[in-house]
């Protein structure tokens, strides 16, 4: 491993990720990846989730193609030094920031969207100059092993390489000093990640995941609210970080939701769940156990079915959820899905601020003020009123958790500003020493109150009116000596 870093740290020092024609060259080389080899991407991200390729297409590899042309797109405007705003001390001065790579990039990346999760982020950091080592999911293993195969034919082997493994490997890897690392996964890990970067003062991203909560309100169209639900619960089966984890509802609500989502299942996935192209798996035993462990001592509303040899689990729906009980203590991350009964939005909003901070927040009402209301009054990674995941897909926002569902975000902009550094940069003339003298000691209280009036513009009116004074019966003199000769 530290001979690994060592070579990416070198290739990174060799200066050549860093002009802009490299790294668009890069970006367009990583495009080509995806477009000359879909087939076998597509093949081995179907394989590791049981995924048809038109699923796989349309979750991952659109938003990798996406991602990389807003980048080329955007990237040569990006890197432009930008001049900021000046004071009086440094008016006749050169003040720009200049974004700046941060150097090599470990990012570990998660199995439930293996491709995006691992290369979107990628895309960022090559576009902001880093070099960069990916740790893919072990548990994806088909992906993992054609991005081992791909990368190295399409970008610089030096600069970008990808390591695979698991803990053992994972946890060596962390023993080395990076400029910056990018996890996406569980909370628990995350901790892991971040104790191994303190020992190097090393920045981290944690993109990690929670119980993301969704609240129904009763002035709304239930149909719509269930349909837009169910895709956003059952997609990949239930493995999606900002999955609708679990609804809150009145009481008197719940029948009609179980029974609207029950036809939307059908509509989506036909009568036999399991022959449907669109449903997946769960991507291993250990997962599958952990999840019906979930459904123990649970009034199930519909679905519960199970086949550990395929590790299906069909969509479920559970009513009357005490969320004292174990399906509410844990990201459930599977096709189930709690319904909890509260008296109205004000114990809705209790519920959710009593419990730590979600990935995501969804709230469906007609009642704009409502939806407003609980931004207002809650706290989560992102939100999207009147859908779910949606908010995922506008890169113009920053994607990332708060509190324990993470920390720092990336997509678009702002993945190149997570990679970068925001250098400061003052450039300042060797003449003109006379105006410092303000500054150098011996101190004074005139030299205070000069420091005060040209930049806390603490001045009294009486003070400015004598400089004007002054400054005109300069501008008269000379003038006046003008026409006298
Ligand atoms: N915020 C997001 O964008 C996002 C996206 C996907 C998943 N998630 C979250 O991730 C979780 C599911 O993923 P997961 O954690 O099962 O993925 P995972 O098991 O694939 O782990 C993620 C990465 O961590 C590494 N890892 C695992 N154990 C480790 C250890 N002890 N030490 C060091 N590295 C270790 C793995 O090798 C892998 O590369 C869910 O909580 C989900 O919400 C979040
Ligand atoms: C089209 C859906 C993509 C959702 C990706 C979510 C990333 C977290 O699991």
């Amino acid at each position: 491993m530290e001979l690994e870093v060592r070579r990416v740290r070198e290739a990174f020092l060799s200066g050549r990720s860093r002009p802009l024609r490299f790294r668009l060259q890069q970006l367009e080389a990583l495009r080509r990846m995806v477009q000359e080899r879909e087939k076998d991407i597509l093949a081995a991200i179907a394989a590791d989730l049981c995924k048809s390729e038109f699923n796989v297409y349309s979750q991952e590899v659109i938003t990798v193609l996406g991602e990389i042309d807003f980048m080329l797109e955007n990237l040569p405007e990006w890197v432009t030094a930008k001049p900021v705003k000046k004071n009086v001390l440094t008016m006749l001065d050169e003040a720009y920031i200049q974004p700046q790579p941060l150097g090599v990039v470990l990012i570990i990346g998660a199995w439930n969207y293996p491709f995006v999760l691992t290369i979107q982020p990628l895309i960022g950091a090559i576009a902001a100059g880093n070099a960069v080592i990916i740790k893919p999911s072990e548990l994806s293993e088909n992906t993992a092993k054609i991005l081992a195969k791909l990368l190295p034919q399409y970008l610089d082997q030096d600069l970008y390489i990808i390591i695979n493994g698991g803990v053992e490997e994972t946890t060596e890897l962390l023993k080395q000093r990076f400029d910056h690392i990018f996890y996406t996964g569980n909370t628990a890990v995350g901790k892991i990640i971040m104790e191994a970067a303190a020992k190097h003062l090393t920045p981290v991203t944690l993109e990690l995941g929670g119980k993301s909560p969704c609240y129904i309100d009763k002035d709304c169209d239930l149909d719509i609210v269930c349909r837009r639900i169910t895709w956003g619960k059952y997609m990949n089966c239930g493995q999606t970080c900002i999955a609708p984890d679990y609804i809150l509802c009145e009481a008197s609500l719940q029948n009609q939701i179980v029974w609207k989502i029950k036809e939307t299942v059908k509509e989506f996935y036909g009568e036999n769940i399991k022959e449907s192209p669109d449903y997946e798996r769960i991507i291993n035993l250990r997962h599958f156990k952990r999840i019906l462990s979930l459904l123990e001592g649970q009034k199930i509303a519909f679905g519960g079915e199970t086949d550990e040899a395929t590790r299906y689990i069909a969509p479920t729906v559970l009513t009357d959820v005490d969320p004292k009980t174990k399906v509410m203590q844990e990201e459930i991350f599977g096709p189930i899905l709690p319904i909890v009964p509260v008296k109205n939005v004000d114990e809705a909003i209790n519920f959710i601020n009593e419990r730590e901070k979600p990935l995501a927040l969804y709230v469906f009402s007609h009642n704009h003020k409502l939806i407003k209301r609980m931004i207002d009054e809650t706290s989560s990674g992102g939100v999207t009123g009147n859908d779910v995941i949606m908010h995922f897909m506008l890169n113009s926002f920053p994607f990332g958790g708060v509190g324990s569902s993470g920390m720092g975000a990336y997509h678009g902009k702002h993945s190149f500003d997570t990679f970068s550094h925001q250098r400061p940069c003052l450039l300042k003339s060797l003449k003109r020493e006379g105006a410092n003298k303000l500054r150098y000691p011996p101190n004074s209280q005139s030299k205070v109150d000069w420091g005060k009036f040209f930049l806390l513009k603490r001045f009294n009116k009486e003070k400015l009116g004598l400089l004007l004074l002054t400054f005109l019966g300069i501008v008269a003199a000379v003038l006046v000596k003008a026409e006298y000769y």
